[in-house]
């Protein structure tokens, strides 16, 4: 039987996910979103078919799965308006929420429930997400199967053992769809600056990068690899690549990812302050 899935906020990334969900065959009237804004909701019932309402209790009520899609900094909130009814009813929650413990959530909740911590990210959208997953004790076999199942109807899923490994997930995958959109615009930025007209400039930094990572998924070599392929000896790549060598490109990666899981460690500080 098709469980009853409740989105919990309905913004960027929820709606990632079940619009993901609903074009990769999932029925949509099996979807409830709630949110802030009707008239936003209206657009999303429209647009995926879902059911929607901003009346969080009602829409909980009955659902097989309860996904926390609201900002992490009004999650509280949103547990305590749930608690009763998820206490009487038991789903299976899912937080999505970047830097929020499963202990934090389901203390919040009212105690003794099975919660899944998911990192997605935005290309859930087009089916094409990465998610790290994390389940607490209390999650069965059967409802990780289910997780699994419903993520992988927009993209790949990664099960963590151990909690922390969400926080390099997020630095990895969960902002990860950031670092390759300003490589983006940076690549076409430089493309105007050498002389390409806008519009030629953004169509081939954008098909340079879905190509190179199309082939990256695909091909049986890694990578590093797969660079040296593209770069002759003595020509034109081995200059650009020696640039960015110079220049610490790895370290800024290092640096970066290491800045996004502290804030992860932090907000998980923060949040679960009483
Ligand atoms: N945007 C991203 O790339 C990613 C976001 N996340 C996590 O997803 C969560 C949501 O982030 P976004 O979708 O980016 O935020 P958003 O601001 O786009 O969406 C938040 C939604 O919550 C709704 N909302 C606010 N108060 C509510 C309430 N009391 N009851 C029900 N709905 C309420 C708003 O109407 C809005 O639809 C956050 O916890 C974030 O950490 C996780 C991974 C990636
Ligand atoms: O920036 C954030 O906090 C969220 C979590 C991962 C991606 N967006």
């Amino acid at each position: 039987m098709t469980s009853q899935v409740t989105f919990i906020g309905a913004g960027n990334m929820a709606s990632a996910i079940f619009g993901g969900m609903v074009e990769g065959g999932y029925p949509a009237e099996a979807i409830t979103a709630t949110g802030r804004d009707p008239q936003a909701l209206a657009a999303l019932a429209e647009r995926h078919g879902i059911r929607t309402t901003t009346d969080n209790l009602a829409a909980v009520d009955g659902a097989d799965v309860v996904v926390l899609a609201v900002k992490p900094q009004i999650m509280r909130e949103v547990c305590h308006e749930l608690r009763d009814t998820v206490q009487a009813q038991r789903p299976l929650i899912v937080s999505v929420a970047a830097g929020l413990n499963a202990a934090t959530l389901e203390n919040w909740l009212g105690g003794e429930l099975a919660v899944i911590r998911c990192m997605p990210n935005t290309p859930s959208l087009v089916g094409q997400g990465a998610a790290g997953l994390f389940a607490n004790a209390r999650v069965s076999e059967s409802q990780k199967q289910l997780a699994t199942t419903l993520l992988e109807a927009v993209g790949l899923v990664e099960w963590v053992a151990d909690e922390t490994l969400l926080e390099a997930v997020t630095a990895v995958s969960g902002s990860g769809p950031a670092y390759f959109f300003l490589i983006m615009e940076a690549l076409e930025d430089a493309g105007k600056k050498l002389g390409l007209p806008a519009d030629s400039a953004r169509r081939l930094a954008l098909q340079t990068a879905f190509g190179a990572a199309s082939m990256a998924r695909e091909s049986e070599f890694e990578p590093a690899e797969l660079r040296r392929r593209v770069t002759s000896p003595n020509g034109t790549t081995e200059r650009a690549i020696a640039s960015f060598e110079d220049d610490g490109l790895r370290r800024l990666f290092e640096n970066a990812t290491q800045a996004c899981a502290t804030r992860a460690r932090e907000l998980s500080d923060e949040l679960s302050r009483d």
